[in-house]
């Protein structure tokens, strides 16, 4: 098995010091099944025959489960028993020599303390270096204690892959964050852990979440006194689909399941400052449009997003709320029309908007089809046309000027369905955000939005809002 840097990403080292009921072999299956990427037999008080026992045993095992099996230390008993690797230590066998005797293909790991230990491993081979102690360890009394500030140097003066080892636990395991490491190895916060499974699978997520970056996204829109569309309702799918969620308030809206009760919109120039203060400071890597009820207010926003040159933007055309109440002036809909839907990569209209957008009656999957070509040509914008309430179905159809796609969806007997425009389009934004293709982002979108119908929230006296947070 060759090295590659992902296999340190959650490094697992046996003791079967802490060996409750279960017998080694049993713990480190538990480590697999819980998403371990490799696993090192460090047993040091083990005698020799019982050591290969173990060793031939667990091998097969980490072979099943495609991770590679690495032997502390000893490095004949590497090469005897075929393990996958060998780990050592500044007092045991030179890496040089270790790789004479094991050859190009398996891997070889170094324990180093210093930069120049760290070179010299380098030097001589070394696939990757165990680096600690990072904290303070029961598993090993001699280690001295490196820290976070010595680690970093490490990682930014010797170009190797890393794992930090020592003192590793889950609670401090987030402090490793932009340190340069691969991975971290740990003992005790697996192996000394009551549910060795579920404590891997919990450490796995951790890990992860070290490598994962926040993508960002803006909404600018509407806001919903009732939480469940509008503004509100765009935060809670942003932070449901994992993007961190930021918005511009175009207009308060006094609302609730019922029907609108009062509007008042921002100043354009209030409307201009919040979308400075965002672009400004956090660049959003996509922008999601809704309500927007004035000539004036879309003219800010066309006129602020080409200035920042902003990518990935969805428009919700916003006419109607599902209560009934309308929410855009007539002369903002030629506006709309004419200057935000071709700065748009993809609209979201429902039956009644893409009527209003194509002048044209729509009745039938057939005219969903012609209509969505229609505002193609028109507006040189991707378009999603929504079957939603109208035809009594959940499908939707895609069309990008080169092809067309029908988006099945599963209609649950739900009428609580207040901003399920709203909460399509801003996880098609958030999907954006996060790299996904425009078609892959309404499958996704779709099958969020279908768990937050079917979670069958019930409030309200009217047509009731989703559960937004029902994935988290
Ligand atoms: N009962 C339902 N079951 C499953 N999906 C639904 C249901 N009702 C609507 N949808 C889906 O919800 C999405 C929004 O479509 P819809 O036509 O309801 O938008 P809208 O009218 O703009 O909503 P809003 O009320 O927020 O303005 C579409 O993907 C549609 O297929
Ligand atoms: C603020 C606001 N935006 C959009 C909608 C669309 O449903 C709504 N009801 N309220
Ligand atoms: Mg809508």
């Amino acid at each position: 098995m060759k090295f590659n840097n992902d296999m340190l990403r959650l490094y697992a080292v046996t003791d079967r010091h802490w060996t409750g009921e279960k017998t080694l072999y049993e713990q480190v299956r538990d480590v697999l099944m819980g998403g371990a990427t490799c696993l090192q037999l460090r047993e040091k008080d083990l005698d020799e025959a019982s050591f290969y026992e173990e060793a031939k045993n667990i091998k097969e095992l980490c072979r099943l489960f495609d991770v590679p099996f690495i032997i502390n230390d000893n490095v004949m008993l590497a090469k005897e028993i075929d393990a996958d690797g060998v780990h050592v230590g500044q007092d045991d066998m030179a890496c040089v020599k270790a790789r004479e005797i094991l050859g190009p293909d398996k891997i070889i790991g170094v324990s180093a303390h210093t930069i120049e230990e760290a070179r010299i491993a380098k030097e001589q081979g070394a696939d990757y270096l165990g680096v600690g102690a990072i904290f303070p360890t029961s598993s090993k009394d001699d280690a001295e204690v490196l820290g976070i500030e010595r680690l970093k140097e490490m990682t930014d003066t010797v170009d190797l892959p890393m794992v930090a080892i020592g003192g590793i636990s889950y609670d401090n395991c987030l402090l490793l964050k932009d340190t340069g490491i691969d991975g971290i190895a740990v003992i005790s916060a697996l192996f000394g852990q009551k549910n060795i499974k579920q404590a891997t699978i919990d450490l796995k997520k951790r890990v992860d979440a070290l490598y994962e970056t926040m993508h960002t996204c803006l909404t600018i829109a509407g806001s919903d006194s009732s939480g469940g569309a509008g503004i509100q309702a765009d935060l809670k799918t942003m932070l449901a689909n994992k993007v961190f969620g930021m918005s511009a308030i175009t207009a308060l809206t006094a609302q609730n399941t019922t029907g609108v009760t009062d509007i008042m919109n921002v100043t354009p120039e209030f409307l201009e400052s919040q979308i400075r203060a965002v672009f400004d400071d956090i660049y959003p890597e996509a922008v999601k449009i809704g309500m927007v009820s004035s000539k004036t207010l879309i003219h800010t926003i066309v006129e602020m997003l080409k200035h920042y040159d902003a990518k990935h933007i969805v428009v919700d055309p916003v006419m109607v709320a599902t209560s009934g109440a309308k929410l855009i002036s007539d002369e903002a809909i030629s506006t709309l029309k004419e200057e935000l839907l071709s700065i748009a990569e993809v609209i979201t209209p429902n039956i009644p908007e893409t009527e209003v957008l194509t002048d044209m009656e729509v009745k039938t999957v057939e005219d969903m089809e012609i209509a969505a070509k229609k505002i193609y040509d028109t507006y040189h914008c991707a378009v999603l046309v929504k079957g939603g309430h109208q035809l009594n179905d959940a499908n939707d159809y895609l069309y990008n000027g080169e092809k067309g796609t029908w988006f099945k969806g599963h209609r649950i007997d739900n009428s609580n369905t207040h901003g399920t425009g709203c909460t399509l389009s801003s996880a098609i934004a958030s999907n954006l955000a996060k790299g996904y293709t425009l078609e892959e982002s309404v499958r996704h979108a779709k099958a969020y939005l279908s768990g937050a119908i079917g979670a069958m929230l019930d409030l309200g006296q009217g047509s009731g809002p989703m559960d937004h947070g029902y994935n988290i």
